[in-house]
């Protein structure tokens, strides 16, 4: 069987026919190598190493015309000389024959993902070195435009900063999806199983300083599902006894609330696991947030957190920021409002950051359970709400959780560092209550201006992702690729044929994964160079015209052949192998 026996329409250069033998035994004498025709030479017309010592015959410049290979699209026929000449050495990803710088040109993308092309190396075409080396080259071979139409063409305006979007995106995402399997170093004993959970983990160490969530204990865990495999947060109440089953009641009330600013209630148990009667209420997990406490609060020196508010200036929250959490917590407020339910405990400890400038009210339902029995008046909650957001929103302009005891003091430094609409709003939630103070009004004094504001910042980070999105996609086909490489390559045996992946078109493939990974430099040091790796797998996935060459690892033989038929040979022993899967 032919080794080069290749799809028909192919115009890859046979060089040499090669048995079915083993490579290393059809290897010819070689010659000496001061008598070998430069390979340079052959493929280029002209080795930059010329005089700088390379061993290898140069002949004279009016007799290698005639060795150049012709010009495309007519594939030149080398000579069987070509066979035996010097093993050409690829030179990192330049190797590839050139085009025009235009078409060169790469989208820009300050990810750090393996979206194509985006490490690229920069080619210098001012380089005069470069200008020699492809001087023939480029018009020998001439490099088609690739299929941009396959490509995902991110705007690099779209990657600028957005409000809603880290900067960091993709190691945020990495360190949350760390965070959901980070264990504590610390020992803690904990049930193994609990109501359709396992595997739970405290989100928080117990100390003896911990304050009490009304009038109990309560500790985070996060803990894994059984049904779906999903982390949650549990909320332990310890020690706590319903006396009413119908308290259980508001959890389902809550539960059918979904809103991006409150964090999903799941359901809700009495449990005895942890040896004492617990209540267990579940939430939605948001790996590695941070609740406005922690991020505010906790890191202040303890004076500054009890009261001396000379720590706002050193702590100020930009305005905009402030400004985009009043208008997510009063739209956590008006959902729940609207639903006829309270919030009942409006706390920077029980806020969540979970992305940039990103707020969900958390333990939401849990007080309606706890001070079931006392039943208290939805409107009043309702009422209360409002002036705990107001507290809220002096404390975070003050950086002091206590502001609110030195209310002229606090109103000075918010009046010295933000507009005087913050002051008025904070002031109208403190009010007392009445008919007309609702949450409706608070969205007025918000101001239609702000939410669309709000509006646009939702919308620009919506684009951003999209666009990040669309850049994953093109990982995937780069994934896939890489699979079929492996499905084909170094396959011991297929329909009966012990060499399968050694012959035919395979052997091609098997060139091209060589000429992708397995490339040495000059010292025959490995070449281990991500752009080139990216360059080809893209050139490969679209099919592009543009043609390489594939030298095999005894170096007698090579071919040049372009990336469409790589594809085309890679398609047809991937169908093979796919058919004779079923
Ligand atoms: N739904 C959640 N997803 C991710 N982390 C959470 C979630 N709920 C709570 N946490 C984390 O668990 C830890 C404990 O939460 P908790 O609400 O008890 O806060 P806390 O700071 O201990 O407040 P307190 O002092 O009132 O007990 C915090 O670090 C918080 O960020």
């Amino acid at each position: 069987m032919a080794y080069f026996s290749r799809p028909q329409s192919s115009s890859a250069v046979r060089i040499a026919q090669p048995t079915d033998s083993d490579d290393k035994t059809k290897s010819p004498q070689k010659k000496d190598s001061s008598q070998r025709q430069c390979r340079n030479i052959l493929i280029y017309g002209s080795c930059r190493f010329q005089d700088k010592g390379c061993i290898y015959y140069h002949p004279p410049p009016s007799s290698t015309s005639t060795d150049v290979a012709p010009e495309a699209p007519a594939p030149p026929s080398l000579s069987a000389q070509a066979v035996n000449a010097p093993v050409f050495v690829p030179r990192t990803s330049l190797d590839v024959v050139p085009t025009a710088p235009s078409a060169q040109s790469l989208p820009f993308t300050p990810s750090d993902s393996l979206t194509p092309y985006y490490t690229s190396q920069e080619v210098d075409y001012e380089d005069p070195s470069l200008s020699t080396y492809f001087g023939t080259a480029q018009s020998t071979f001439l490099r088609q435009p690739l299929d941009y139409h396959l490509y995902s063409h991110p705007i690099p305006d779209t990657f600028a900063p957005a409000h809603f979007i880290s900067d960091n995106l993709r190691e945020e995402l990495q360190k949350r999806s760390e965070a959901v399997h980070t264990i504590p170093s610390i020992p803690y004993h904990v049930p193994e199983e609990l109501q359709g959970y396992h595997s739970l983990i405290p989100l928080e160490p117990i100390t003896p300083e911990r304050r009490k969530l009304v009038s109990w204990y309560s500790t985070v865990y996060r803990a894994t599902s059984i049904n779906d495999g999903a982390a949650y947060v549990l909320r332990r109440i310890e020690n706590f006894r319903l006396t009413h089953h119908a308290a259980f009641g508001m959890i389902e009330s809550w539960s059918r609330i979904r809103h991006p600013n409150i964090v999903r209630i799941r359901e809700a148990f009495t449990t005895r696991a942890f040896n004492d009667s617990s209540l267990v209420v579940c939430y939605d997990y948001h790996p590695n947030s941070q609740s406005l406490m922690e991020l505010y609060f906790r890191s202040l020196s303890p004076s500054a957190l009890h009261g001396q508010l000379s720590a706002a200036s050193m702590n100020r929250i930009p305005e905009a920021t402030l400004w985009t959490y009043i208008i997510q917590i009063a739209n956590a407020i008006r959902v729940a409002h609207e639903a006829g339910l309270a919030i009942r405990m409006i706390d920077p400890a029980k806020i969540l950051l979970t992305g940039k400038n990103r707020l969900r009210i958390n333990a939401c339902g849990i007080v309606d359970v706890l001070l079931y029995d006392t039943r208290q008046d939805t409107g009043l909650a309702q009422q209360e709400d409002l002036v705990m957001f107001g507290r809220l929103v002096i404390a975070l302009c003050c950086s002091s959780i206590t502001a609110l005891n030195a209310l002229p003091k606090a109103l000075e430094v918010m009046g010295r560092m933000y507009s005087a609409e913050i002051k008025t709003l904070a002031l109208y939630l403190i009010s007392k209550p009445g008919p007309h103070k609702t949450i409706a009004q608070i969205m007025e004094l918000i101001g239609t201006n702000r939410l669309v504001r709000e509006m646009d910042e939702m919308q620009t980070a919506n684009d951003r992702l999209e666009a990040e999105l669309m850049s994953e996609l093109e990982n995937g086909r780069l994934v896939r690729l890489l699979c079929k490489f492996g499905f084909i390559n170094e396959r011991p045996e297929f329909a009966r044929e012990p060499r399968w992946s050694e012959t035919g078109d395979r052997y091609i493939i098997k060139l091209f994964r060589d000429y992708v990974f397995h490339k040495v430099d000059e010292n025959g040091s490995p070449v281990v160079d991500l752009s080139h790796v990216l360059t080809c797998l893209n050139k490969l996935d679209c099919g592009s015209d543009e043609r390489v060459m594939l030298v095999s690892r005894d170096e007698q033989s090579c071919l040049v052949v372009s990336f469409k038929e790589v594809k085309a040979c890679i398609e047809s022993a991937f169908s093979d192998l796919s058919r004779a899967s079923r």
